[in-house]
């Protein structure tokens, strides 16, 4: 009998929505993890952010202890993983960390884009599938249907998925017996060289980096000098512990099979990059861990802070969500529109809209953003290639050999009566057709290969719009292909505006164009005198509108009026001004620059 017989490490995956928190919660209580008056509704989730979007964006874990019928006391490791496409790889790694996960079905929707996605990674990291069927309180809750679809589509075994109702807390005890008996305990030798894998880590004020650690083979106590195997980043140990629902625990070692923290003065998570394995200086593990990666950001937007003064403050704000954001990335540039600001690398639109969000809220900063741009790839007529995340620096068209842009698989699950729609709008977005599959009579699942640069923006919006609310989807990078590209420029009163400059498939260039500078005349605002608007592709004017000139003062029309209503009127201005930006000679609001995003949904 080893002490790793008593241990269980596992994960929930599910679609958005199909109540994996809802469920943790349930099994922490049932646990009694933590007193009932401590337990904030959904305490797995900890961000307020994440909370507010009802999404769970950073992967935590929590120990729980369980007593069993047989009086044995089991130790039961969640490891919570982060719900959106975005931060698919960190879901592996929380995956990586266990042996077996709880799959959990909404048995009023059943197996959705996410539901198959999640399960094909941990199928891939050979956990045990464990399904739980929830919401069986809702009336048209289908049990029988989607247990069926459960073994047909996925091919596991469901005839003992426990159906349950998280929001009632019903059945939850036959999740927690399943968990004993399915899912197998870890293996590892405390005596080998010490491999942990970072499934996660923070940054603390008082205690530095917590790192969040699955131990695979020996032992980490605290004094041992330890060494990050991909960054190399050596550091010595003060504390390890468990992870508690409201608290860390102290303890002296964690073992192989363990899961848990360790803090060693580490002040930064660049350090602690997710994935990376920990050994130890000296006498470590000869290899790390399978399965680490860099990650790419797949995503950059320039920001840029709606007051210049305010430069050193964007960037102190960015400098730290950087420390507890390894996927964050950032440098400094410069727009002639815009003066000074940072080109900011993200996981994609979601993350963006996080960090966009938390810079604004918990920074209190006023941005001005860029349209958000994929990662495209060019080979020069020199031949040498180019990476291009920023449409500023695309090269001219008469020096580029060949341009690529990146493309995604993506899978989409539907009612069947929507697949006209969906092939409709997947053929708008320049995809290619792979597959079409029935996950049950009325369900199809549709496969498609899109470029990338065609669903960050708003695909998933309009998927939705045109699917009643039915379709889910989920997708991963394929990789670059060969693509037509062009650089579309914006010129207000005849010139450039770098900041709304886009790279758009030569295909779309007209219709983007004409979009374009209607959008943009709805938002400019009129001026003292006449603004053109024009689109141009390599100097080429292709689309112009006009903002008509601006006849009267908005103060002629309070002459002889009474002084209050003439100071509301400036006030009013004066806060209109507050997002405005002066390019050349013309003042342009904020939205003006998230135009390009908004021209799909128009389409
Ligand atoms: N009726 C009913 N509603 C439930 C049940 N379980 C969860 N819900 C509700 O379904 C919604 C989604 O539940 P969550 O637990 O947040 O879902 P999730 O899968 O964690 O979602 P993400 O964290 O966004 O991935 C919430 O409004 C829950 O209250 C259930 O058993 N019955």
């Amino acid at each position: 009998m080893s002490y790793r017989d008593n241990i269980r490490n596992f994960s929930i995956i599910a679609h958005i929505d199909h109540g994996k928190s809802t469920l943790a919660d349930r099994l922490l209580e049932a646990t009694e993890s933590v007193a009932q008056r401590e337990m904030s509704q959904q305490l797995l989730d900890n961000m307020d952010l994440e909370r507010e979007r009802g999404i769970t964006i950073k992967a935590r874990a929590v120990k729980l202890d369980y007593r069993a019928e047989d009086g044995q006391v089991y130790t039961l490791n969640l490891i919570d993983t982060p719900g959106h496409v975005d931060f698919s790889y960190e879901v592996s790694r929380s995956l990586a960390a266990c042996e077996g996960a709880i799959l959990v079905v909404d048995a009023t929707q059943g197996i959705e884009a996410q539901t198959l996605a999640n399960t094909y990674l941990a199928l891939e990291h050979d956990l045990e599938i464990l399904p739980v069927i929830n919401k069986i309180d809702l009336p048209s809750a289908d049990v029988e249907r989607v247990g069926k679809e459960i073994e047909n589509f996925i091919g596991i075994d469901a005839s003992e998925a426990p159906a349950v109702s998280a929001k009632m807390g019903t059945n939850i005890e036959a999740v927690l017996r399943q968990i004993v008996k399915l899912i197998p305990p870890p293996q590892g030798d405390e005596g080998a060289p010490l491999q942990a894998l970072i499934f996660d880590s923070f940054y603390d004020s008082y205690k530095g980096v917590i790192v969040y650690i699955r131990v695979k083979e020996g032992e980490v106590r605290p004094g041992q000098r330890i060494r990050m195997m991909a960054t190399g980043a050596e550091f010595d140990v003060v504390e390890v512990g468990y992870l508690r629902a409201t608290q860390m625990e102290k303890c002296d070692r964690l073992r192989a099979g363990e899961v848990g923290y360790l803090t060693a003065s580490i002040k930064n998570v660049q350090d602690t990059q997710v994935g990376d394995t920990v050994t130890t200086a000296e006498n470590g593990a000869a290899e790390p861990l399978h399965g680490y990666r860099q990650v790419q950001p797949m995503v950059f937007s320039g920001l840029y802070p709606a007051d210049g003064a305010k430069y050193n403050d964007l960037r102190d704000a960015l400098e730290k969500l950087k420390l507890n954001d390894a996927s964050l990335s950032f440098e400094a540039e410069t727009s002639a529109a815009l003066g000074f600001g940072f080109r900011c690398g993200f996981l994609g639109l979601l993350h963006m809209e996080v960090i966009q969000e938390r810079l604004e809220r918990e920074f209190n900063m006023d941005l001005v953003t860029t349209a958000p741009s994929v990662v495209y790839k060019v080979e020069l007529t020199d031949g040498t290639a180019k990476v291009i995340d920023n449409p500023m620096d695309y090269p001219d068209p008469a020096t580029i050999a060949q341009a690529y842009e990146p493309f995604v698989n993506a899978s989409i699950f539907s009612p069947s009566e929507y697949v006209g729609n969906i092939m409709e709008l997947c053929q708008e977005k320049r995809g290619v057709f792979k597959n079409m599959e029935y996950v049950d009579e009325n369900r199809v699942d549709i496969r498609y290969e899109l470029p990338l640069n065609e669903i960050i923006y708003d695909f998933f919006d309009t998927l939705k719009s045109r699917t009643r609310g039915y379709a889910s989807l989920d997708y991963e990078l394929s990789g670059y292909q060969p693509s037509k590209l062009v650089k579309l420029d914006i010129l207000l009163n005849g010139e450039v505006v770098d900041a709304l400059s886009f790279i758009v498939h030569t295909d779309k260039a007209y219709a983007r164009a004409r979009r374009m500078t209607e959008k943009l005349k709805e938002h400019i605002p009129r001026q003292m005198f006449e603004v053109p608007i024009q689109a141009a592709v390599g100097g080429k004017i292709i689309a112009r509108e006009t903002v008509r000139a601006l006849r009267k003062d908005v103060l002629a029309k309070c002459y002889g009026g009474d002084i209050t209503r003439k100071k509301k009127l400036l006030e009013k201005q004066k806060e209109g001004k507050k997002r405005m930006r002066q390019l050349g000679s013309v003042e342009v609001p904020q939205e003006a620059f998230m135009a390009v995003l908004k021209l799909d949904s128009d389409s």
